[in-house]
């Protein structure tokens, strides 16, 4: 079962501040993820693979195509739905990791990862138990789970991102570069985390900026190719 499907997308930027040039970055995207698979984008740097998870999570308004995810039990085309439906379907349906964390100063680490079930109605205790617990897996120590993930290490704060979406179970997952910050035995943490994703029947969509763990986790791989002058 197909729990996201892509199909012609088309993404163009438009740079108003150089006079309203057009920058042509995915054209003709057709592809699907289905339950219990990780399927990789690879391309070379600049093809618009992170263009297109973020398009896919609805950061960008696509210039046509559709995105359509699998929320409570129906597929949904995000491309159509109003702004407060789509923050609803990713509270609970599609969860996106970028490479970046960006939190609110001074809500701890436990809280930031807590949080995301707490929305989802969880009640505070378990959220709080569930957090701890999947970022003592990450390798995130108890001692860090009281303070603001701020000044943490770029591995950290990754583990902290990762975390946020690990901790749910929303049936689609996007990952930027999921192990981009980490040494090797974290990185093969979250492997073993993304392995046991798919076991339990989410669609996973990643990039991965290591060629080996696109071998090692991805059941597939869809290339995303640089446009040539001929496709703008
Ligand atoms: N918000 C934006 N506004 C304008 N142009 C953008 C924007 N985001 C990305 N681009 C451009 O789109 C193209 C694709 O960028 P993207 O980051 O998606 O590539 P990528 O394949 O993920 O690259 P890498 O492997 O280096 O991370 C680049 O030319 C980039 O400059």
């Amino acid at each position: 079962m197909n729990l996201l499907e892509v199909k012609d997308l088309r993404k163009t930027f438009t740079l108003h501040l150089r006079g309203g040039l057009q920058l042509a970055v995915l054209r003709n995207i057709s592809f699907s993820v289905a339950a219990g698979e990780c399927v990789a984008l690879v391309g070379p740097s600049g093809a618009g693979k992170s263009t297109l998870l973020r398009t896919i999570y609805g950061n960008y308004r696509v210039e046509s195509g559709s995105v359509t995810v699998m929320h409570d039990g129906e597929l949904v085309d995000l491309t159509r739905v109003p702004p407060q439906q789509l923050l609803v379907i990713r509270r609970r349906s599609i969860a996106y990791v970028s490479q970046f964390l960006r939190v609110i100063p001074r809500v701890s680490t436990r809280a930031i990862v807590a949080s995301v079930l707490k929305d989802q109605g969880v009640r505070s205790a378990d959220a709080d138990a569930r957090a701890e617990s999947v970022l003592l897996t990450l390798n995130l120590p108890l001692r860090l789970h009281g303070l603001p993930p701020a000044t943490f290490s770029g591995g950290e704060q990754q583990r902290v991102n990762l975390a946020r979406a690990l901790v749910t179970d929303h049936p689609v997952l996007l990952l930027d570069e999921p192990t981009a910050s980490l040494d090797a035995e974290n990185a093969a943490v979250v492997l073993s985390l993304i392995q046991e994703a798919k076991r339990a029947g989410r669609a996973i969509l990643s990039i991965f900026h290591d060629p080996d763990m696109t071998v090692r986790v991805a059941d597939r791989q869809i290339p995303i190719a640089s446009l040539t002058e001929n496709d703008r």
